[in-house]
């Protein structure tokens, strides 16, 4: 029997939909005395092992209400929600977002109308989203963010501004025709035609006939007055520079005065490095917690020295319009607050004048030359993936070398993981979700980076953030070169993670990848520390594995919510897989992510499996 609580749901579900009972037919049931699955309510379909309702279509019943989508969205287990050819109106309320399982949602022919809220992209499950011929107006909500949409039909709206960017290439039915939709169609990747945009007068570009217009010159006429003034300004300095230049050597050749010189130059700078180590060593709570004091390698941070030459590259090399115009001693004045030190370096949070704020790693003793920073940053930055948090920009010279990111200030999946909430709300469909892009996007970047050699190098699930539509992102790809790192298997089986004193192999790159998105799976399925009072995560789930107590892994919350325990098995195989400790055994980040792939279908299918 269907509990009495979803049956209430339904019930007062049904009665907004057809108000006053009037349309109402006996026969169809839709009452608390009778049963929705034993009792075949019309349009319900059950799951028939555990008797919970799946499926709910009640096309063309010439309902004239209004969707009560709190009630509905009540009934957990539902899937599919078809309300096509009906007479519904009113606004689709944002609740909508509890119907976390919905894979099909159908709305077409109807009245609806107001704006669709922005909970809808929460739908992350989401397959089919049809909301055709009916009066919604407004933007639309981020819906690109549901990765595993195929069909998005919205045609004969008044929908308005830009069309989000969907992932076409997944997309199998598009349709926005006779909305408002202004700006640019994005890159439908040749796979719809025009007849999907057509009817609407502010769209441009292709496969419309009407290309987009060149975009506005970058600078009114101020501007252009400001930027050639910056360019005065910039070409000044480099006549300074070089009079700079010809001084010391001039002063070097005749010898005078050298001592003297040099004295006062190193103290100028010196007053710089101090003001920066003070700014930037401003103590914050907790930061250091665990982290490496580096107090004492205080000259890493030192900018005089060999720096006097000034023959290095001096301004951050730009590579995204977010922070045009910014130079490296921008960087310097802005507010900064120490976010951490690992292993490999430093991390601030620094806050531009235009509010702008960024996250700069400050990269420790890293032995490689300036042109080989330069050129990894940049075939780096050539690989864009909405996964990947691209560097917005760098700066490198002999002794310095930062990276400049967008901040996310959503925090990080450890953060998620372990932190206050310890994983609690994190449901294991969101975990699967988090999983699947995570090796989606590592798997796209080996590939695009394979003949480079460049790959992550430092994955962990503090690299792993969230950005603000709460799409997992990876960051700091590449900061680590091949031949620096050790395999953590070698290192994992010693038990002891941390201890880099232990001459690991040198392996493929992309093998200790595997490995490291393996131990995030570890995580995410055991909700455990990688390092715990000394336990190695990854030794001790072996160990259980072997033992055959596979479950006891498991994280509590996800028994808890009574996720398929076949699959989290499932998952659990493709993380030992990573974690072999021979990195030739590993698969390949794309079998990974095809493996979890499969995962997240099975689980997809038995969500939706109404039959
Ligand atoms: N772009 C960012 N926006 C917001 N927080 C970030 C960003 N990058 C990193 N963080 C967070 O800041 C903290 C410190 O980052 P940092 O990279 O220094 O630490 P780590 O990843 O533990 O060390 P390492 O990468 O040196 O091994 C981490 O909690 C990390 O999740």
């Amino acid at each position: 029997e269907v509990e009495d609580d979803v049956k209430e749901a339904l019930v007062q579900f049904m009665e907004k939909l057809s108000p006053g009972n009037a349309l109402r037919d006996q026969n169809w049931g839709w009452n608390t005395s009778s049963d929705p699955c034993d009792d075949n309510w019309a349009g319900v379909s059950c799951d028939t092992r555990n008797q919970s309702v799946r499926k709910i279509t009640l096309d063309g019943f010439n309902l004239t209400g209004s969707l009560d989508a709190g009630s509905v969205c009540s009934v957990k287990s539902l899937v599919v929600l078809s309300l096509n050819d009906n007479v519904i109106g009113g606004n689709l309320a944002e609740e909508i977002s509890d119907c976390k399982h919905l894979t099909h949602f159908y709305l077409s022919a109807n009245q609806f109308s107001g704006n669709l809220p922005d909970t809808l992209s929460q739908l992350s499950n989401l397959k089919r989203l049809f909301i055709s011929n009916n009066n919604f107006s407004g933007k639309l909500p981020d819906l690109a963010r549901i990765s595993g949409l195929l069909t998005f039909f919205a045609e004969n709206n008044q929908l308005s501004g830009s069309i989000p960017e969907f992932d076409f290439s997944n997309l199998l039915g598009f349709n926005v025709s006779n909305n408002n939709f202004s700006g640019p169609v994005p890159d439908v990747k040749g796979k719809f035609g025009v007849e999907s945009v057509s009817g609407n007068p502010g769209l441009c570009g292709k496969p419309l006939s009407n290309a987009c217009p060149p975009p506005p010159p970058p600078s009114t006429e101020k501007k252009s007055k400001h930027s050639s003034n910056d360019r005065f300004l910039i070409f000044s300095g480099y006549i300074i520079l070089a009079l700079l230049v010809l001084l010391l050597i001039a002063w070097k050749v005749f010898g005078k005065n050298k001592h003297k010189n040099k004295k006062t130059g190193d103290v100028k700078k010196k007053q710089v490095a101090m003001e920066v180590e003070t700014r930037r060593n401003k103590p914050t709570s907790g930061a250091s917690s665990g982290i490496k004091s580096t107090r004492e390698n205080k000259s890493e941070y030192s900018l005089s020295s060999a720096e006097s030459g000034m023959n290095a590259s001096s301004l951050v090399v730009l590579t995204s319009p977010v922070v045009t115009g910014l130079k490296f001693e921008d960087l310097l004045r802005a507010p900064a607050e120490l976010l951490g030190r690992g292993k490999y370096g430093s991390l601030y949070m620094v806050t531009l004048d235009n509010g702008v704020v960024l996250a700069v790693k400050r990269l420790k003793d890293w032995g490689i030359s300036s042109e080989d920073f330069k050129r990894r940053m940049q075939k780096v930055d050539l690989v864009k993936h909405p996964n990947v948090l691209s560097p917005l920009a760098y700066y490198c010279s002999n002794q310095e070398k930062l990276l400049v990111y967008p901040y996310q200030p959503n925090g990080s999946l450890f953060e998620f993981l372990h932190g206050s909430q310890n994983g609690q709300s994190f449901d294991w469909g969101s975990r699967l979700h988090v999983a699947a892009s995570v090796a989606k996007a590592l798997a796209f970047i080996h590939e695009e980076l394979r003949e480079s050699g460049i790959a992550h190098g430092n994955l962990k699930s503090s690299n792993i953030l969230f950005n603000k539509n709460m799409d997992p992102c990876i960051s700091e790809y590449g900061l680590m070169v091949v031949n620096e790192i050790q395999d953590n298997s070698i290192v994992a089986q010693k038990n002891s993670y941390e201890s880099n004193n232990i001459i690991g192999q040198i392996y493929s790159t992309f093998k200790v990848d595997v490995y490291g998105f393996g131990v995030i799976l570890l995580e995410l399925l055991t909700g455990k520390l990688v390092q715990n009072n000394g336990l190695n995560l990854a030794t001790w789930v072996n160990s259980v594995v072997r033992e055959e107590w596979t479950v006891e892994v498991f994280d509590k919350a996800l028994l808890s919510e009574a996720a398929s325990e076949e699959r989290m098995v499932n998952l659990l195989q493709v993380a030992l897989k990573c974690i072999n400790t021979s990195p030739n055994e590993r698969p390949n980040m794309d079998q990974v992510a095809g493996m979890i792939n499969t995962i997240k279908e099975e689980e997809e299918r038995s969500v939706s499996s109404v039959e």
